[in-house]
């Protein structure tokens, strides 16, 4: 089985070059994230992203509509968005957020793990994979502003951030949802969430799928913050001031001393990790337990 598709090759397949705010802002030049003037937009279609590097941040806002599922595509341009700011020495940190209202992001998207064939399972699971260690040990500074309900591989780029803002609205849950869908959080999925909540809060919600509505989502420590929605990017912008306070190396060294034995555990059985999930997700069992639950999400609106 062709397991080796590098994300670099992804993305020379996938991505057009760097493009000028698409879609409704095309061509305007917006205010800065945190008010400057004349800096422009940039992004791709589904990330747009609002630099403002006199205050060495940026909001990268994600716009898969109409759920922000994370798709091959949308895992590739939020990457690529990801090294185009690590690499510009401008930006000490990113606030995550969501373009799509009410919704942050659906997780996974189903449809790349669903009556695809082994190929290509094993190319999604590569980014997949990819994304998460490379938020998870990003050098900047990464806080998410969740505005929007968080469910599954949304939420574990949500607790790949350094520091989580819930808009306070009891219809955004977040957690990892998995056995709800008959599957089950792959390891690194389950260290992360323990890393965040400790281990018998994730065992918990692990094994009974549970969404936390905010004030829970917050008294387990899944998130720091809870703020009025209206409030969210703006709670999450004077968060970043204590963090870009702290001198950037001793931060970084710390983030990476906390982080990399988590990391480590996934970049050793990196492949063995691919294979597990393609042999798990082509069985029969789990192809039909995903098309019920699919079709359960289209019947809701009947
Ligand atoms: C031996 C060990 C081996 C280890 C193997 C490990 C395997 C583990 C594998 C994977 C881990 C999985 C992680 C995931 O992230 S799975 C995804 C989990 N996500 C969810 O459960 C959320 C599902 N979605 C919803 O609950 C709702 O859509 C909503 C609350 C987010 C939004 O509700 P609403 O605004 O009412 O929108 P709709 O439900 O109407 O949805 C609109 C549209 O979007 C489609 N859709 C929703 N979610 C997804 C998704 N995750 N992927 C793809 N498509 C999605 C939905 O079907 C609608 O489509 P339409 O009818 O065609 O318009």
């Amino acid at each position: 089985m062709a397991l080796a598709v590098g994300i670099r090759g992804l993305t020379r397949s996938l991505l057009r070059p760097w493009v000028r705010v698409p879609g409704p802002a095309r061509g305007r030049t917006e205010p800065a994230a945190g008010g400057g003037d004349g800096v422009r937009c940039f992004g791709s279609p589904r990330v747009l992203v609002e630099p403002d590097p006199a205050a060495g941040f940026a909001v990268m806002k994600m716009r898969n509509p109409p759920v922000n599922s994370l798709s091959l595509e949308f895992l590739t341009e939020l990457l690529i968005s990801l090294e185009k700011l690590e690499s510009d020495k401008a930006f000490h940190a990113i606030i995550l957020t969501s373009d799509c209202p009410g919704i942050f992001s659906a997780g996974l998207d189903l449809m790349e793990m669903c009556g695809r064939d082994p190929t290509h399972y094993a190319e999604y699971w590569k980014a997949v994979q990819e994304l998460w260690l490379r938020f998870y040990l990003s050098h900047l500074v990464v806080i998410s502003a969740i505005n929007g309900v968080n469910a599954a591989g949304g939420c574990l780029l949500a607790l790949s951030c350094d520091y989580r803002v819930l808009a306070d609205n009891p219809k955004y849950a977040m957690g990892l949802n998995e056995t709800l869908l008959g599957i089950i959080a792959p390891f690194w999925f389950k260290d992360t969430l323990v890393n965040t909540v400790g281990h018998r809060t994730a065992e918990r919600a692990l094994q009974l799928g549970l969404l936390f509505p905010p004030a829970e989502a917050l008294q387990v420590g899944m998130v720091d913050k809870v703020v009025p929605e209206d409030q969210v990017l703006s709670a999450a912008r004077s968060e970043l001031a204590q963090w870009l306070a702290i001198p950037g190396h001793a931060r970084q060294l710390t983030k990476s001393l906390m982080r990399k034995p988590t990391a480590d555990r996934l970049l050793k059985e990196r492949d063995a990790d691919i294979q597990n999930f393609v042999r798990f997700i082509s069985r029969d069992a789990i192809q039909k337990a995903l098309r019920v639950y699919l079709e359960k999400l289209k019947q809701k609106k009947t």
